[in-house]
């Protein structure tokens, strides 16, 4: 008893400075409506939650049709709704998934980043960088069950969870590809992929820009596992009632370990890193190719 008090102390006092200024800014969630049992479901425009009380789990579906591009108002309704969530005694595990068939995200979205002011760019990228210090800090386990095509953004997003489930969809493919867009990874996506690949395959990764389907994924250790289509959900559900089992405070204290000193370095550098994105996406050429690459998008179609 004595000692699970300590740990809890242990942990408010280690989780607290992540707290600070890490709240989500009020967006436009809708009313909260209260369940049978006293739980209460969330809702919002982009982000569907499902609770299952019972198994003090709660299904958080990406619906942000096309394909789930990470928007401002996108991000901001996720950041509320694992905010929710965290704070409410109820739930211990979140499976993030989407709602879009065939897509998990897009990535950020490339309209955030094109054709705005410096001060637009400066609030986009600040929200970025909170979607990731709050996923990847989450006192919550968090399981990606990616039943889409998950590309840059939608591949950090996958990797600030603790564990990573793919659909064995050969249209899939998941990973880092900015360079193929002629833009640079962030040292934080760099070091994401680091802690979850190991230098040599993120370097390779990273460079060429590769996009690995399930096998190569799996393989380089990009997911952790590969199921059929029919089986990612049931299959992240298991996953989370092994990781439920662990001692709560020991398992959270672990993850802070780990993951501490990547989130420093952000926390430290957060406004410079600000400043270099607005620089970098502001030039002509950074631009220019951001918008070729959007209409060739649009084009496909046609
Ligand atoms: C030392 C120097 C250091 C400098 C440091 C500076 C740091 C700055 C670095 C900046 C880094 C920025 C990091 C960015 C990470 C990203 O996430 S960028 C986004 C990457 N995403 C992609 O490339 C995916 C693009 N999309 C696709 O490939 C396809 O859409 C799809 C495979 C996901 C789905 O294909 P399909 O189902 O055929 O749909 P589409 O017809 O292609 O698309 C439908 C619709 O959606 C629009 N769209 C697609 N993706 C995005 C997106 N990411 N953002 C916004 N919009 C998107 C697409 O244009 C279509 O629109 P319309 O319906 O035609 O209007």
């Amino acid at each position: 008893m004595a000692l699970a008090v300590g740990m809890r102390v242990l942990t408010r006092a280690l989780l607290r400075p992540w707290a600070r200024g890490l709240r989500a800014a009020p967006g436009r969630t809708g009313p909260a409506a209260g369940g049978g049992d006293g739980v209460r479901c969330f809702r919002s425009p982009r982000v569907l939650v499902e609770p299952d009380p019972a198994a003090g789990v709660a299904v958080v579906k990406m619906r942000n049709p096309p394909v789930n591009s990470l928007s401002l108002e996108f991000l901001t309704e996720l950041l509320i709704s694992l905010e929710k969530l965290e704070n409410d005694k109820t739930f211990h595990g979140i499976i993030i998934t989407s709602d879009c068939p065939g897509i998990f995200s897009a990535g950020l979205d490339l309209t955030e980043m094109c054709g705005r002011d410096p001060e637009h760019y400066a609030e986009y990228w600040k929200a970025v960088q909170e979607m990731w210090l709050r996923f990847y800090l989450s006192n919550l386990v968090v399981i990606a069950a990616i039943n889409g095509i998950s590309p840059a953004g939608g591949c950090l997003l996958s990797l600030t969870c603790d564990y990573r489930v793919l659909a064995n969809n050969p249209k899939y493919a998941i990973g880092l590809n900015e360079t193929l867009l002629g833009i640079v990874a962030p040292f934080w996506f760099k070091d994401t992929l680091v802690n979850t690949i190991g230098h040599r395959s993120a370097e390779r990764a990273l460079q060429l820009g590769l996009l690995f389907p399930p096998a190569e994924a799996l393989r380089v250790g990009v997911v952790d596992q590969v199921v059929p289509e029919d089986q990612v959900q049931s299959t992240a559900r298991s996953v989370m009632a092994q990781w439920l089992d662990i001692p709560d405070h020991a398992r959270q204290l672990t993850k802070i370990l780990m993951r501490k000193p990547t989130a420093d370095r952000l926390l430290t550098e957060r406004d410079a890193d600000i400043e270099n994105f607005v620089r970098f996406i502001c030039k002509d050429s950074i631009q220019k190719s951001l918008h070729a690459y959007l209409e060739k998008l649009k084009q496909k179609k046609g």
